[in-house]
């Protein structure tokens, strides 16, 4: 259950560290506090959208039904954008990009991203 945003938070970290950043900055309140929060909470919108698109709901309809902005959404546009233009690798931006813009299946893209070779935890965070 932990294990998404618990890579999540590396692959953050990650580009944060690419950026010139401290990643302790990331272990802190604004970072993996306020990432669990957003993963696990049901009151969270951006939960919210994932869940419901993990039901089978279109993007388009859970946007225009949501009743208040998911920011994630967009944010998942510009850091895949980023993480290219930067050089940094995101699995799992990559993964949301696909099922939110790219027409793949929630259940696909999790089978593509386990699929995918294992590299160590923190790569790219420490030496
Ligand atoms: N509440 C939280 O724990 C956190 C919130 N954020 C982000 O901070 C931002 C604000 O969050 P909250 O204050 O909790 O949200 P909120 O829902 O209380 O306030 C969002 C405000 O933006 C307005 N809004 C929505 N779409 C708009 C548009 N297209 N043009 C102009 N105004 C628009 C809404 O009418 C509302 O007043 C969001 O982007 C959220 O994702 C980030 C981290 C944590
Ligand atoms: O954007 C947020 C966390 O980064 C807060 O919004 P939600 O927790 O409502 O998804």
């Amino acid at each position: 259950m932990h294990v998404l945003p618990s890579s999540l938070e590396a692959e953050i970290m990650r580009i944060g560290v690419k950026l010139g950043a401290d990643p302790l900055t990331f272990s802190g309140l604004a970072g993996v506090g306020d990432l669990f929060l957003t993963a696990q909470s049901e009151k969270s919108r951006n939960y919210t959208v994932g869940f419901r698109l993990g039901k089978g709901e279109k993007l388009d309809h859970v946007i225009a039904t949501l009743g208040s902005v998911a920011e994630g959404v967009e944010t998942t546009k510009a850091a895949y954008a980023l993480c290219r233009k930067i050089g940094v690798e995101s699995r799992l931006c990559d993964a949301v990009y696909s099922v939110l813009f790219g027409g793949v299946e929630v259940h696909e893209a999790v089978r593509n991203l386990m699929g995918r070779d294992p590299h160590d935890e923190f790569y790219g965070i420490v030496a």
